[in-house]
């Protein structure tokens, strides 16, 4: 039985074809193309929207995937969290304008926009403050220049993308690597060769 294995399009490709390669799981970089499906004996790779890999595992069309832990956090599938593969390093912070940073701590209301509403607004509901989220699909930074919200919630990586955009960092909510992720029933179905795969990779 082959095992089809969700991989995340865009940053998070190479350094997972890299870790495939290095643990000796394929033998051939894989290459983002167009072509989506890409057989490479004994596995099928399905190359996918980062944040649609627990779509594809959850449903059991692929039986593993490679999501980041932003994105399980952000969208709570049902299926097994295997393995931390130290890939994709990113942190989950709360930014603002410098001027905001003080006035933050004592606020009971603010706006925030986001591509993470879940984990934004379970984030706040937690710390007591009541917030009006904003999603967005991408240029978050953008909000809190132009006055579409007070502060965003967002992935810092370098810091570049906040800097540019005279953001601050004003507190972290979590930080996240790539994981690996399992379909329920594959874990039990094709447990031999879940487990061949799992024991490479770690
Ligand atoms: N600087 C970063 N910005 C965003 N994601 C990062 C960064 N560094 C690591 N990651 C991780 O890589 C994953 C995929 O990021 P990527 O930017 O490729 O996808 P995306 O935000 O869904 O982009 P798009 O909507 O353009 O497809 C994120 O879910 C996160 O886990
Ligand atoms: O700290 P940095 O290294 O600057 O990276 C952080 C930026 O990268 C991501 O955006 P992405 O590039 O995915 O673009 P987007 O705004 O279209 O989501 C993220 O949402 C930040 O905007």
């Amino acid at each position: 039985m082959s095992l089809t294995i969700a991989l995340p399009k865009g940053r998070l490709f190479e350094e997972s074809v890299e870790l495939l390669l290095k643990r000796g799981i394929i033998s051939k970089p894989i290459k983002e193309g167009r072509k989506l499906l890409i057989e490479c004996h004994p596995f099928k790779f399905l190359l996918v929207k980062p944040a649609d890999v627990p779509v594809y595992v959850e449903n059991g069309v692929a039986d593993l995937g490679i999501a980041g832990y932003d994105v399980l956090l952000e969208r709570e599938p049902n299926l097994y969290t295997l393995l931390d593969l130290g890939i994709g390093f990113c942190r989950i912070v709360v930014a603002g304008r410098e001027e905001s940073k003080e006035r933050y701590f004592k606020e009971t209301y603010i706006k925030v926009a986001t591509k993470y509403p879940r984990i934004a607004q379970s984030f706040f509901s937690k710390m007591g403050i009541k917030s009006k989220i904003l999603y967005l699909s991408g240029s978050v930074e953008l909000a809190p220049t132009i006055g579409l919200a007070d502060y965003i919630l967002d992935i810092v990586q370098t810091g570049r993308t906040l800097k540019e955009n005279n953001l601050v960092i004003i507190e972290e909510v979590a930080q996240s690597t790539a994981r690996l992720v399992c379909n329920k029933a594959s874990y039990r179905n094709k447990h031999k060769q879940v487990l061949e795969f799992f024991n490479k990779l770690k």
